[in-house]
């Protein structure tokens, strides 16, 4: 079987917004019913580089879909002018496990992350979309600050960096036209009054605390620092209900919290399959921890429309 090899801009070509999110509702509802196979990620640290190599596969028993990423992140990447998130997709045969398509996996990874927090939003955010905070600027950040404006089209997008101008290309890059974009002085300054905030940093401390999110709030937590998630303070963890992705992966990667007393509500699949209703509480956070079933699906929806195209 000849393999075929997609590059960035095929992937580019080949993905939409509405497509992938209801591809990510699919997958992370096949998840909480349990019929995605999915074991939790194989995390190999590389000691001395600040890096980390994540082995992820899983299989969709609803769309036959079978597939591996393997991605790494090394936060001092930048240092060298590369991203600090690097990945590759590999889809393979349902049915006889063949290599059907190696894909460049950066963008799968920026899109599909971002269209996952816009299914968790659609199905934990009620009200109005007025204000989209976005604390970060690098890749998840952008891609977020689409995919949210594709699919609610906020009147205003705040974004705080670390380095300011950094957060001033990404306003300019994300062209919104009529929608106001402020660059803030503080995480504080634009997380105050924003009804969808979405952490995006590698953040190793907290970044977003308790006081400046208002009652109603919807956090999408994306973040993942070799500490695992920590741009949250304690206090808001407390008050929110946290919904994941999956909860077998937040017994693993949540478990420093879980020590705390600080216990996940539920999957966020419960809700989008219809059998639970929303928590309630002042906040909810969707906590992303980064699902392989993901990946796949997102490879065989680009594959199909790769198919389709040539
Ligand atoms: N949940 C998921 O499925 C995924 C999570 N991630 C995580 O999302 C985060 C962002 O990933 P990318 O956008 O690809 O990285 P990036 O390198 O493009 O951007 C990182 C951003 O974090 C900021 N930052 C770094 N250290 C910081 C600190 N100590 N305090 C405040 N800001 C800090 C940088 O200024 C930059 O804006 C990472 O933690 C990554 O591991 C990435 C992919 C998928
Ligand atoms: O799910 C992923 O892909 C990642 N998760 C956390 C760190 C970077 C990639």
């Amino acid at each position: 079987m000849p393999v075929d090899h997609l590059t960035e801009s095929d992937v580019l070509k080949c993905l939409k917004w509405d497509q992938l999110i209801a591809k990510m509702e699919s997958a992370l509802g096949q998840l909480a019913d349990r019929t995605a196979v999915q074991p939790v990620k194989l995390v190999t640290p590389v000691p001395g580089k600040d890096g980390v190599l994540l082995t992820m596969p899983a299989y969709s028993r609803t769309n036959n879909a079978l597939g591996c990423k393997i991605v790494t992140s090394f936060s001092k990447n930048k240092e060298k002018n590369l991203p600090s998130v690097i990945g590759t997709v590999m889809l393979l045969d349902g049915d006889t496990g063949q290599v059907k398509a190696i894909m460049e996996g950066n963008t799968i990874t920026a899109w599909r992350t971002a269209a996952a927090s816009v299914a968790s939003t659609i199905h934990l955010h009620e009200g109005k979309k007025g204000t989209l905070c976005i604390l970060g600027a690098g890749v998840q950040a952008k891609s977020h600050a689409q995919a949210m404006q594709h699919a609610f089209n906020f009147s205003k997008v705040k974004i705080w960096n670390r380095t300011q101008s950094k957060a001033v290309k990404l306003c300019q890059e994300l062209n919104l036209g009529n929608v106001m974009c402020v660059v803030c002085d503080s995480a504080r300054e634009a997380a105050q009054d924003a009804d969808v905030i979405c952490t995006t940093t590698g953040a190793d401390k907290p970044i977003l605390e308790s006081e400046w999110v208002k009652n109603g709030a919807h956090i999408c937590a994306v973040g993942a620092n070799r500490s695992h998630h920590s741009e949250i303070s304690v206090p808001l963890h407390r008050r929110a209900a946290i919904v994941v992705d999956s909860m077998d992966t937040a017994k693993e990667e949540f478990a420093d919290f879980i020590q705390q007393g600080i216990r996940p509500w539920g999957e966020v699949g419960d809700l989008i399959n219809g059998r639970k209703s929303k928590p309630n509480a002042e906040v909810t956070i969707f906590y992303s921890l980064g699902m392989a079933i993901e990946d796949v699906l997102s490879a065989q929806l680009i594959y199909e429309n790769y198919k389709k195209s040539s």
